[in-house]
């Protein structure tokens, strides 16, 4: 049995983290933290691997603390940038064969709407991506939509794509924000859930993919898929992205 403690359990994600590893054969849940609770409930002896969903603004020091105490660790809080995964890669190299993977959306259409716009946007002038939330998140953009951004500068840069076309002189807050050239659109409305929009256009012609998580139970199969590839103990180091974990 993977022994697998949930920090964040409280939350929306993770109530829904602590229901699934309830129902999954192959694990036992051990310890449940939120804000309040000392990590010293978490050891390598109850857990195998600790599942943290909880803020931005906590999960680097929630994820230093546990590789510290030699337990591998999942993550799906967003909020992360270059800098923080390179403290993490030194706080792995200070206690090997401990592992940390990392994914910005653990539901499959979102991960292959991603994979989609890496192969797409080498052939279309102008990118931007629309994201769309439930009211309640606190972070914008999406951890999702700043990664698929990256993902499309990154193909356009490989193709040797320039910048993209925009003759906006003005009322550039309308614009939303630029990550890495490419324009990511928030939107908040009661509702929704997790949503996104790819938008690639040439002269006379568009593609649209389009990712929708209508229900938290969309994550669960890859929550569970990267808990059990964790507690096989093969990969140690940073993992980012469930695309690891998958054969696209
Ligand atoms: N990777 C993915 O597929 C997904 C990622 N997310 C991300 O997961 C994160 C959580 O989302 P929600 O569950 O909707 O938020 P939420 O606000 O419902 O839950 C966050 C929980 O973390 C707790 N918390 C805050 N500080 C803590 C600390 N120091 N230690 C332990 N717990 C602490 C809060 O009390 C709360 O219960 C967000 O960053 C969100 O963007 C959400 C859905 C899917
Ligand atoms: O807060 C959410 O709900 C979600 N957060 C993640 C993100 O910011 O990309 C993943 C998914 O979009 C749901």
């Amino acid at each position: 049995m993977i022994k697998v403690s949930v920090i964040g359990a409280h939350g929306r994600m993770g109530r829904t983290v602590v229901g699934a590893v309830d129902s999954a054969d192959d694990m036992e849940l051990s310890q449940q933290l939120d804000a309040s609770d000392s990590f010293d409930l978490v050891n390598s002896g109850n857990t195998d691997i600790a599942v943290d969903f909880t803020v931005p603004s906590v999960t680097l020091n929630n994820v230093l603390e546990l590789v510290r105490r030699g337990i591998s660790v999942v993550v799906g809080t967003t909020g992360w940038t270059d800098e923080r995964f390179e403290e993490v890669r030194k706080a792995l190299a200070e206690n090997p064969g401990v592992g940390v993977f990392i994914a910005p959306n653990f539901a499959i259409s979102a991960v292959l709407a991603d994979h989609f716009a890496g192969v797409a946007a080498r052939y279309f002038e102008s990118a931007e991506v629309i994201e769309l939330h439930h009211p309640d998140k606190v972070d914008a953009p999406s951890g999702t939509a700043i990664h698929t951004a990256h993902t499309i500068a990154d193909a356009r840069r490989e193709a040797g794509l320039g910048s993209v076309p925009d003759g906006t002189q003005g009322g550039m807050d309308s614009r939303g924000e630029v990550v890495d050239g490419i324009h990511v659109h928030a939107v908040r409305l009661r509702g929704l859930n997790a949503h996104e929009e790819v938008l690639l256009g040439n002269a006379g012609e568009q593609l649209t993919i389009r990712a929708d998580s209508f229900d938290r139970g969309s994550f669960m199969p890859g929550v569970l898929l990267a808990i059990r590839n964790m507690a096989t103990g093969a990969h140690s180091g940073l993992i980012v992205g469930l695309d690891s974990f998958l054969d696209l």
